[in-house]
């Protein structure tokens, strides 16, 4: 039995009265989780991952996960033989590489986080953003610097989708049984074409559809770093534009940003990109008076 007089046993109690009011204020609201493909790399955090997301279940939270596995894919790629390309944190994304991302997102990593939740006592389904009409796509229309000319040209990107249309009711009716949707960021275009669509884009579009109370991004860095690689820990949409302007955010970093300014503009509350190499980083960041990570507000 537990020693009322041991100060750990105290700490832990202290903790729970101090995410009271986090229970109470978030009790029946939704959270969704983007869950990358370089956070899944370790098997102990994904298990810590795991039990975050089944606990926020438990609390009366609607946790929501849209997953990554860009590291995965490009590892498939390489075992194919296929060349694979990213502009500006995106893949160009041809025929086969669109059927080999499907393959990799929708089957092995879609079922793999859907045994760790169980594994967790959670009851998971893994769907992608094809099933139940979640989410369409059109071919996403994007620009990129050329290197030699400095000069912004139209890229064709192939396959990837950017959502236009997201019907949350699936998702609402998994919640609705006290399930946890696992999204694969595959979608359908109104042409019946599967399109590959950056994880965090997907998981932004579907904050901003379902209203969340937050948006969480789990990435292999503290939160959104400045020049100096000091931690930004408040940034508005105003502040993300100028840090894209000023190349402070590159690469993987520009898609992720995107997303939370478009999905803090649809009506999500706020969005946190947070280190998903710190064991239950969600539950430091949502219970605990000290927040980590980066906060994106409107
Ligand atoms: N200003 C910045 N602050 C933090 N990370 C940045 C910044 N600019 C670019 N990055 C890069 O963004 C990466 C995270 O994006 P990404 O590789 O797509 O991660 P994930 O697979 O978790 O979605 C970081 O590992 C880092 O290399
Ligand atoms: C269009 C596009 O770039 N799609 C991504 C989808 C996976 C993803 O976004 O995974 P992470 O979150 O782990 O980076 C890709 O093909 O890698």
């Amino acid at each position: 039995m537990a020693n009322p007089h041991d100060p750990a046993m105290l700490t832990k109690a202290e903790t729970l009265v101090e995410a009271l009011p986090y229970l109470r204020r978030y009790e029946g609201r939704t959270f969704v989780v983007k869950y990358g493909g370089h956070a899944m790399g370790d098997p102990e955090l994904a298990h810590d991952f795991a039990q975050d997301v089944v606990l926020l279940r438990a609390v009366g939270i609607n946790p929501v996960v849209v997953h990554g596995g860009g590291p995965q894919i490009d590892a498939m790629l390489k075992k194919l033989g296929v060349e694979s390309q990213r502009i500006n944190g995106l893949r160009v994304t041809d025929k086969e590489t669109a059927d080999i991302a499907e393959m990799v997102l929708s089957g092995a990593i879609n079922k793999q986080i859907v045994g760790w939740l169980a594994g967790a006592g959670g009851k998971a389904v893994g769907i992608s953003g094809k099933d139940g009409g979640l989410v369409t796509a059109a071919k996403a229309q994007r620009t990129a610097r050329d290197p030699d000319s400095q000069i912004e040209r139209v890229v064709d990107l192939g396959f990837v989708g950017e959502p236009t249309k997201i019907d949350t009711t699936i998702i609402d009716a998994i919640c609705a049984a006290g399930m946890i949707p696992v999204i694969a960021p595959i979608a359908v275009g109104d042409d019946g074409e599967t399109y590959n669509v950056n994880a965090d884009t997907m998981a932004g579009a579907i904050a901003g559809a379902l209203g969340a109370a937050r948006l969480f991004l789990l990435t292999d860095v503290h939160g959104v770093l400045d020049k100096a690689g000091n931690l930004l820990t408040d940034l508005t949409p105003a502040d993300i534009a100028g840090l894209q302007a000023d190349g402070t955010i590159t690469g993987g970093m520009i898609p992720k940003l995107e997303t939370c300014v478009h999905a803090v503009e649809a009506g999500c509350e706020a969005a946190v990109v947070l280190d998903g190499r710190v064991s239950h980083a969600m539950l430091l960041e949502m219970f605990t008076e000290k927040g980590a990570g980066t906060l994106i507000r409107a």
